[in-house]
């Protein structure tokens, strides 16, 4: 389904319960523009920072305001680190999103990792833990310190969903670490090429070091809350740096086990839909049980006279994607047996 409505003209059997933001890779620093690893895609990296405030101005005058931001991961670029500018790039885009009138919920992705450690981060404004849910008496659905994941209600029976996409990962982490040792162990026996960053010959292109994956403790937890979401009919919106299903995604750029989050995610009925950053290119499909797979356009590689976020308007039997600049606008009908019934 690749369907292009305007929710502003649309005839709608019943209103919208409420609204929320997306945006992605913003990747910003204080650098004359360059290309992507390939060459072939142009990147605007002070332009970036331009487009945040354009996208923050646009949410902030919508006559019903969202009712948050989702901020799809890399916040600022890698280049950062070796200008040694990150708090300084990070403290610009952090002061651009103090004038959002709403909360913003971070993700994290590879770039925060080239920047920060996951301690710092842990401690800095990118960690929006303290807005998460605590469902009383469902101690399995509090997440563990181990991993940066949480869930939410930002409207009563939807739940979103903040995954850490690099909690597998030799990004971010102590090389001294057996989480660490762990995890390149991981990374080797898929990919023997001496450059960890080439995805050349490989059969399963994603794993590469600018990736990473969901632990089995994470995954665990996800089911945990995907249960009580099942059981209370509620409706799930999932969010991750990474892309985990292949048709809506540059292979190279999946989560390392992308098959076992989409094993957890189809054994229940609540996901209507997952939203992901890090291809920069966009991407849409629908997988076989239903879920919508949105892979954002990414703010870095979009042209100073365009722009890259939407808003989703969240009805009870639909949710619809308004697409600004390169973003398309789609729309995510619920599983048919499924619609809410407020
Ligand atoms: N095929 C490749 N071979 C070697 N290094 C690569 C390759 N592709 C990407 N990289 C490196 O991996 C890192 C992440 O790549 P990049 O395209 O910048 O990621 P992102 O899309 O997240 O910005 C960069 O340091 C880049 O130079």
């Amino acid at each position: 389904m690749d369907e292009k409505s305007n929710p502003g003209t649309l005839s709608e059997s019943s209103e919208c319960l409420f609204s929320f933001g997306v945006i992605a890779d913003i990747q910003y620093a204080d650098l004359d523009d360059g290309y992507n690893f390939q060459g072939s895609r142009r990147r605007y990296y002070r332009q970036s920072l331009l487009h945040l405030q354009d996208a923050i101005e646009e949410w902030n005058k919508e006559s019903s305001r969202p009712c948050c931001v989702l901020q799809l991961g890399d916040v600022i670029d890698g280049y950062n680190a070796q200008y040694k500018a990150s708090e300084k790039a990070l403290e610009l885009v952090l002061n651009t999103f103090e004038t959002l009138k709403v909360p913003v919920h971070h993700t994290w992705g590879n770039h925060e990792f080239y920047n920060f450690s996951r301690d710092y981060l842990t401690c800095s404004k990118l960690n929006t833990k303290s807005l998460e849910d605590r469902i009383v008496h469902h101690p399995e659905t509090v997440p563990s310190e181990s991993y940066y994941a949480y869930h939410f209600v930002p409207f009563p029976k939807f739940r979103f969903i903040l995954l850490d996409a690099y909690d597998l990962s030799v990004l971010g982490v102590d090389e001294s670490s057996p989480k660490y040792q762990q995890c390149m162990k991981i990374l080797r026996e898929h990919n023997p090429n001496t450059e960890l960053n080439s995805s050349q010959g490989l059969s399963e292109p994603q794993f590469v070091q600018f990736n990473g994956g969901f632990s089995q403790e994470q995954l665990t937890w996800l089911n945990e809350v995907l249960t009580f979401s099942d059981t209370n009919q509620e409706k799930v919106v999932i969010v991750s740096h990474l892309p985990i299903y292949p048709e809506a995604s540059d292979s190279v750029c999946l989560a390392w086990n992308y098959r076992d989050a989409l094993t957890v995610i189809w054994s229940h009925q609540c996901v209507v839909c997952f939203f992901a950053g890090h291809t920069h290119d966009g991407g849409y499909a629908q997988d076989p049980f239903g879920v919508h797979h949105i892979n954002l356009e990414g703010i870095i590689e979009t042209a100073p006279n365009s722009q890259a976020f939407g808003t989703v308007y969240v009805y009870p039997d639909k949710m619809m994607l308004k697409g600004r600049g390169r973003v398309p606008d789609r729309v995510m009908n619920y599983k048919k047996e499924k619609a809410l019934h407020l």
